[in-house]
């Protein structure tokens, strides 16, 4: 039976859930063919293959520097790859931007939190909804209904996206000026306010707290069941790796090491080796 993570433990689900079968086989979102990067003499990423499903949630994880971000920086089209090929929903993404990567589907979060601290928590989001508007310059200007009734759709969007979080009460506020869990979560909220189809989040759960984190997890499953999307994360908390990833596929100097389940990945010697002996060492 499947399992999902519901107030800080795993349960079972029932056979009617949306939760869904790994659906890999079903017209992936996302294939990275024989992916790589070389900057200068270092190859920071060789032949990435990797497959993810249309409402798969997927874990990369890895070492420091073991070329995780540059994986999401090949995919949103911040580095163009020196190898390989990058299939969205079926398309190649050969020579687009990071603005047309982003209009085809693909939204992410930064490990260092981006967002507009001078802005309001509600216009930050409203900047990913922008992406979706289609009014021309003229119609802002001259403020037309058309300009009115659109902003008003934004508005309630904006609302709505922010309360996956809680964060409505929060909307006026700058979000430079909310608690720092606070920002993450918007961080993601401005990212699904772009409606992708593959949400890239880069450690959502760093400098969070426990009961934060447990929180986010709970939250990713519930974005996943609600929008029907893909989200694929990078994280060095394994309880939430482990947790709510159905593939997990983890890194070594640019290298898959391994790919599978939590359950294969936790008893793969290689990664105990690179990755999770090292923790425990430490
Ligand atoms: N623009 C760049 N120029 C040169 N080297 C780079 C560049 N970006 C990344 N690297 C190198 O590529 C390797 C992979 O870095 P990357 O940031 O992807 O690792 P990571 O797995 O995300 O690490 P961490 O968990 O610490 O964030 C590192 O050796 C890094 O120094």
């Amino acid at each position: 039976m499947n399992k999902k993570f519901e107030k800080g433990k795993m349960v079972p689900v029932p056979s009617h859930s949306i939760i869904p079968e790994r659906d890999i086989d079903k017209s992936p979102i996302l294939e990275c063919r024989h992916l790589g990067i070389d900057f200068g003499g270092l190859r920071a990423v060789n032949d990435f293959n990797l497959t993810i499903g249309r409402t798969e949630i997927a874990g990369l994880i890895g070492p420091n520097g073991a070329g995780k971000t540059t994986i999401f920086n090949l995919l949103t089209k911040v580095y163009q790859p020196t190898r390989g090929t990058i299939l969205l929903d079926g398309l190649d993404t050969s020579g687009k931007t990071t603005a047309q990567i982003n209009r085809m589907g693909i939204a992410r979060t930064f490990q260092n939190i981006r967002l507009f601290n001078n802005l309001s928590v509600e216009d930050n989001v409203k900047v990913g909804l922008h992406n979706q508007e289609h009014y021309s310059a003229l119609t802002g200007v001259l403020r037309l209904p058309w300009y009115w009734s659109r902003e008003k759709a934004a508005h309630d969007r904006a609302m709505e996206l922010l309360s996956i979080f809680g964060m409505e009460h929060l909307a006026d506020h700058a979000a430079g000026s909310l608690p720092y869990g606070a920002q993450r979560r918007l961080e993601i909220v401005r990212a699904l306010a772009t409606n992708p189809s593959l949400l890239l989040l880069d450690e959502p759960a760093a400098g969070m707290n426990p009961s934060e984190t447990a929180e986010l997890m709970e939250n990713i499953v519930k974005i996943r069941d609600t929008f029907q999307i893909a989200v694929m994360l990078i994280e060095h908390d394994m309880k939430l790796v482990m947790n709510i990833c159905e593939g997990i596929c983890v890194l070594n100097f640019g290298q898959v090491i391994a790919k599978g389940t939590a359950e294969e990945i936790q008893s793969n010697p290689a990664v105990i080796e690179a990755y999770l002996g090292k923790q425990k060492e430490a």
